[in-house]
C-alpha cells in the first residue's frame, strides 16, 4: 500500500484570490502547496487592461508572507471594449497568460462580461494569432434555460461556434461539471483543454439540496447529477493531457454565503491536495495525480513544470481549520464530508 507520494509542486490553473484583506488571508492557503496559479480577474472593478493586471500582480506579491514563494499567472477580463493591441502587448511582455471570458451575468462579478460575441471577434482573432489562451466560463445565461442545462447548451450554442469561427484559438473550458463537457473536450484536438475543480469530484446536486440547503456547497456552475460527477472523476484520473486541475477556490465571507441570496463559490485552497490524493487513491490512480496537478496544465500553457517537489504522506486523519479568519469575515473551508488521511509533508 502506498503511504508516501512525491510530486512536482502543483499549479492551480483557476484560482480566485480577491483583493485587500481577503487576498492577504487566502493567499497563504494556496502558496503553502502550490507554486503557481492562474489568477481570475473578476474583481470589482475587473482586471481589464495590462495596467490593471500589473497592479494586481504587485498587490498579490505584497500580500505574500515572507518566506513563501508563489508566482501569480495573470489574466485579463474580456469586455466588449477590450483592445486587441493592449492584450497583445500584455502577452508579449510575459505579464498575462490568458484572457477570461465571462458571459455577462453568468457568475460572481460577471456584469462587465460579454453580451455580443461579435464585439470581441477582433480580440479573439488576435489571441489565436499570438497563441494566447481564452479561458471560458461555459454557461449560457438565458433565463429560459434550466440552470442544470446551462453548460451543455453553452457548448452547442456558444463554445463550438466560437471555436469554429476562430481557428487556432486555444481554449480552456473552465470548471467543467458535466459528462457533456468531458465528451466535448475529448472530441476536439489538443488546442482545447478543460479544468476540473476539487469540489466537483466530491459533490453532486444532492449534497447541496437534500436534507437541508448547504450554502457552502453552492457554486457555479452548480454541481450536477451523480453520473456527471463520476464522468469528471474518470476524466481527472485518466491522465489525459487535456484535463488539469483548476480548483476554482472562490472565497466569500460566510455572512454572504449564509444569506437569502447566497454567493456562489467553494473555498478549497486549504485542503485541496489532501482531497485530491483521497480521490485518486479511491480511483486506483495515485500514479496519475501528478499529471493532473503538476504536468498537464503547465504543458497546455506552454510553461515548464515546477522543479521543486511536495511529498504527500498517508496517516491519521488530517486536521485543518473549519474556517479561515479574514479581515472581511470568516470563510468556511470546503468540507468533503469524510476524514482525510493524506497530509503534505512540511
Ligand atoms: N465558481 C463560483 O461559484 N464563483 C466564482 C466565479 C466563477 O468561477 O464562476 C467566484 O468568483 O466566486
Ligand atoms: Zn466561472
Ligand atoms: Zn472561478
Amino acid at each position: 500500500m502506498t503511504t508516501t507520494l512525491t510530486l512536482r509542486r502543483p499549479d492551480d490553473m483557476h484560482l480566485h484570490l480577491r483583493d485587500g484583506a481577503m487576498l492577504k488571508a487566502v493567499l497563504p492557503e494556496t502558496a503553502r502547496h502550490f507554486a503557481r496559479a492562474i489568477i481570475m480577474p473578476n474583481l470589482v472593478p475587473p482586471v481589464v487592461t495590462a495596467k490593471d493586471a500589473a497592479a494586481y500582480r504587485d498587490r498579490i506579491m505584497v500580500a505574500l508572507p515572507d518566506g513563501m514563494t508563489f508566482e501569480p499567472l495573470m489574466t485579463l477580463y474580456l469586455t466588449e471594449a477590450t483592445d486587441p493591441a493592449d492584450v497583445a502587448a500584455a502577452h508579449a511582455s510575459g505579464l498575462v497568460k490568458a484572457v477570461k471570458l465571462y458571459p455577462a451575468g453568468a457568475t460572481t462579478n460577471s456584469q462587465s462580461g460579454v453580451r455580443d460575441f461579435d464585439r470581441v471577434r477582433a480580440v479573439l482573432e488576435k489571441m489565436a494569432e499570438i497563441g494566447l489562451p481564452l479561458c471560458v466560463h461555459g454557461e449560457v445565461t438565458d433565463s429560459d434555460i434550466d440552470i442544470f442545462d446551462r453548460e451543455a447548451v453553452f457548448i452547442d450554442r456558444v463554445l463550438d461556434p466560437i471555436r469554429r469561427a476562430t481557428p487556432g484559438l486555444r481554449v480552456v473550458m473552465e470548471h467543467i461539471t458535466t459528462k457533456d463537457g468531458v465528451d466535448y473536450a475529448r472530441s476536439q484536438r489538443d488546442d482545447l483543454g478543460a479544468t476540473i475543480t476539487t469540489h466537483h469530484l466530491i459533490i453532486n446536486r444532492n449534497h447541496i439540496l437534500a436534507g437541508g440547503i448547504k450554502p457552502h456547497y453552492y457554486c457555479l456552475p452548480v454541481a450536477k447529477r451523480e453520473h456527471h460527477r463520476l464522468a469528471l472523476r474518470e476524466a481527472a484520473t485518466s491522465g489525459e493531457a487535456r484535463f488539469f486541475l483548476g480548483t476554482d477556490s472562490a472565497p466569500h465571507a460566510d455572512h454572504l454565503k449564509e444569506h437569502a441570496c447566497g454567493c456562489a463559490g467553494c473555498f478549497t485552497a486549504t485542503n485541496t491536495m489532501s482531497i485530491l490524493a483521497h480521490v485518486f487513491e479511491e480511483e486506483g490512480a495515485l500514479d496519475r495525480l501528478e499529471a493532473f496537478t503538476s504536468l498537464n496544465g503547465a504543458a497546455f500553457y506552454g510553461i515548464a513544470p515546477n522543479e521543486t517537489r511536495i511529498t504527500l504522506q498517508k496517516g491519521d486523519a488530517v486536521t485543518y481549520p473549519a474556517k479561515i479568519d479574514t479581515g472581511a469575515g470568516p470563510v468556511t473551508v470546503f468540507d468533503p464530508g469524510f476524514p482525510l488521511h493524506w497530509r503534505i509533508a512540511p
